[in-house]
């Protein structure tokens, strides 16, 4: 696990770099895509870089992690119309390159394996994109989830509900208690991993993610099993990391050719 330390906008930025050098090198990639407040930043960098710097997007898919359950097509807040407004419209995917998890699925499990079969179908993910909650959990894999997960319906903690009010007003009680997520295992399948956090509210989640005890308590804590992870922290995130100044040692001194 690499753990890099630096302004919320530095951290921006080394996430948009590690998608357009993977897009620069393979165009086709399968690009793992996060919901809520942490990759917006790195979403604006990318679509800048569309349109100032020829970034291109045009022959890239990409998933979601995951999908508000019994929100209506129209809502403002279901993750796939979230991720259109703040990426998908602003890049140049192509129709029907943006796949999410499908929340009104009268069958819920026939959807999640097939969601599960689409990612196989499409060479697995090359670069996930990541956010951490409060409470450690990744995509909506709340604690206590299977290290081992597939997709599938999750209920969401009252923590969670809490966090994502902003989302719907304030109103706690109008977040959906129900999500499809990918799994766990799901995740831990793409070929690298780019986690977001920024801000105090993350430190103790992004402490338990990289110095405690791998465990379904703290779920992002299983990247400590996966063979390429980048951790992109402002000083805030990182403000709780025991080994913050080797961290910001090894960056300082890393070899140029190595890259993320
Ligand atoms: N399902 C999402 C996660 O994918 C996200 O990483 C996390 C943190 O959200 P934020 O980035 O807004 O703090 O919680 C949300 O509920």
């Amino acid at each position: 696990m690499e753990v890099v330390i630096g302004s919320a906008a530095q951290v921006a930025r080394w996430a948009a770099d590690a998608v357009e050098a993977l897009l620069r090198a393979r165009p086709d990639a399968v690009l793992g895509l996060a919901t809520g407040s942490s990759p917006l930043a790195l979403y604006d960098e990318l679509a800048r870089r569309h349109a100032e710097a020829g970034l291109s997007f045009a022959r890239a898919r990409a998933f979601l992690l995951d999908e508000y359950v019994g929100l209506s097509p129209e809502h403002p807040e279901r993750y796939r119309a979230v991720i259109e407004r703040e990426l998908a419209s602003r890049v140049d995917f192509a129709e029907g390159a943006v796949h999410a998890p499908d929340g009104g699925a009268a069958d819920i499990a026939a959807a999640c394996a097939a969601y599960e079969a689409a990612i196989r179908e499409a060479g697995g993910v090359d670069l996930q994109i990541l956010g951490i909650g409060t409470d450690g959990h990744l995509a909506f894999n709340e604690p206590g989830s299977s290290l081992a997960s597939r997709t599938r319906i999750k209920t969401l903690t009252e923590q969670t509900r809490q966090d994502n009010a902003r989302f719907f007003d304030g109103d706690a009680d109008a977040v959906p208690r129900h999500v499809l997520t990918q799994g766990l295992g799901t995740i831990m399948e793409a070929r690298h991993l780019v986690l977001l956090a920024t801000g105090r509210a993350k430190a103790e989640a992004v402490h338990r993610m990289v110095e405690g005890g791998v465990s379904a308590m703290w779920p992002a804590s299983v990247l400590q099993l996966h063979p390429h992870v980048t951790v992109l922290l402002d000083d805030a995130a990182a403000s709780r990391l025991q080994l913050a100044d080797h961290f910001r040692q090894t960056w300082a001194h890393k070899p140029a050719w190595q890259g993320l």
